[in-house]
């Protein structure tokens, strides 16, 4: 068997645990929720276990070979586990872990991971002891979370070790479920925190370089002279376009797609991961979310909002917090159909590193108080200014090149030459300028940018 750091016996034990004591009458109602539906038949159990599955990254599934099922389940036992054990060795249950020591948790949970590991090497366990350890693990902790009753969610024996597999994916998945649930009842920064545990145990994706620009001096560039002037004539902005083969400037500028505190939530949890784990102290830290832990983060109705925004045209998340580096981003096109930036701090707690669009008309630089979004294509060439003081912290939505195939599939007119962007540049979907290359919708009506300097004020137009 796998030695483990605590069992049944010493969760029944000793004083009531904090997580317990401190539930709300809605957490009792969740909680008594997800009992129900860890005590369910095994098929009822399964059908809505799905959905529980769901919020977890990745889930191994249906024909998955039965070896990598177990692993993935130990894997996520052990992240819950951790949880719970942080959680409850800290005052006040789980979202009390944000005034602990990020990097004494950091290090319990590397520690039990490593011994985990050990024990396994150790042991060997044979598939059928490997199920029965994680079965006795999670019921230890449906007893404990009370999300089970102590006798109904003993391992059933007489099941086959797949559908024993298959049992337990989907009550790992609600003990996850109801965790998470926790920690949004207790306010936005215990989910994050959830998140970073669950990432330092599951890995966050390698992150791609090529997918967004960076900073950087980028001398003898096309533009890398007007970035730092500011300005530029209709003539030299041209150039710029020409150089880089931009074929078009559309791109468009809404205002207050995310409210103050969405915001502020998605700078916490980037502030998080910069003062810990494998990326921490990192300059320029791009993290790839899912639209899941963007959820987590930001609460259902941002996130639907975002993704109603996108038309559901995306296929890559990313948060990114850059501290001020006086460097610059060179003008380029991106490698991405469309893409979408939110800034999440208004361009005013910063200097420089404003985003530049480079047209055939000239530099267009709109003002991006946190919450509004750029929309531009690959076609549309764009850079950064110099970037002096102030964290600048933003969420991009990409569609690359592989997903929907065209630009008229996300409602770009054919030849991306004009600038149809039907969906959002005006009121309720409808085109309201024949040269709309940033219009915005604010919270008051309609504006058109039009300035040939930075800085400058918008027009209004309805
Ligand atoms: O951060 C920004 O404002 C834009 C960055 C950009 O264009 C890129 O990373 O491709
Ligand atoms: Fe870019």
């Amino acid at each position: 068997m796998i030695a483990r750091t605590y069992g049944t016996a010493e969760i029944q034990s000793g004083t009531p645990s904090p997580l317990k004591s401190r539930l709300s009458l809605a957490g009792k109602v969740a909680l008594g929720l997800i009992a129900c539906a860890v005590i369910m038949a095994p098929d009822t159990r399964q059908a809505s276990a799905i959905s529980q599955l769901e919020q977890w990254p990745a889930p191994l599934k249906g024909s998955a070979p039965l070896k990598d099922k177990i692993q993935q389940l130990t894997t996520r036992v052990a992240a819950l586990e951790n949880y719970i054990q942080a959680a409850s060795d800290s005052k006040g249950g789980s979202c009390s872990l944000l005034g602990r020591d990020v990097c004494t948790t950091l290090k319990q949970i590397e520690d039990a991971d490593r011994s985990a590991r050990d024990a396994q090497q150790d042991g060997k366990p044979t598939v059928a002891e490997a199920i029965a350890d994680l079965q006795n693990r999670v019921v230890a902790m449906e007893q404990y979370l009370q999300t089970g009753s102590s006798n109904e969610s003993a391992p059933v024996t007489s099941m086959t070790l797949k559908d024993q597999v298959q049992d337990l994916q989907s009550r790992v998945g609600a003990i996850r479920k109801y965790l998470v649930d926790q920690a949004k009842q207790s306010g936005g920064s215990g989910t994050s925190r959830f998140l970073d545990m669950i990432k330092s145990q599951i890995g966050v994706p390698k992150f791609d370089e090529k997918m967004v620009g960076s900073f950087g001096e980028w001398a003898g560039t096309p533009g890398a002279r007007l970035l730092d002037k500011g300005q530029a004539t209709p003539a030299e902005s041209r150039e710029v376009v020409e150089a880089l083969n931009g074929t078009s400037d559309a791109f468009s500028v809404h205002a207050g797609l995310l409210n103050d505190s969405e915001c502020a939530a998605l700078r916490a949890s980037l502030d998080a991961e910069h003062a810990r784990g494998t990326l921490a102290g990192e300059a320029d830290l791009k993290l790839n979310i899912t639209l899941k832990e963007l959820e987590y983060i930001v609460g259902t109705a941002a996130a639907d909002r975002l993704v109603a925004f996108c038309g559901g045209h995306f296929d890559t998340i990313i948060i990114r917090r850059c501290e001020p580096g006086g460097q610059i981003i060179n003008f380029h096109k991106d490698d991405h159909l469309r893409t979408i930036l939110i800034a999440l701090v208004d361009d005013e707690q910063y200097e420089g590193g404003r985003l530049v669009f480079a047209t055939r008309d000239g530099l267009r630089v709109p003002p991006r108080p946190a919450g509004t979004a750029t929309v531009h294509t690959s076609a549309v060439v764009h850079g950064v200014t110099r970037h002096t003081a102030g964290v600048r912290y933003g969420l991009f939505f990409l569609q690359g090149m592989g997903g929907v195939g065209t630009l008229s599939d996300l409602g770009y007119d054919q030849d991306d030459s004009g600038a149809t962007y039907v969906a959002t540049n005006g009121t309720n979907g409808t085109m309201t300028e024949d040269k709309p290359s940033a219009v915005i919708t604010g919270m008051d009506g309609l504006y058109r940018v039009d300035y040939d300097q930075l800085d400058a004020d918008m027009v209004k137009l309805a």
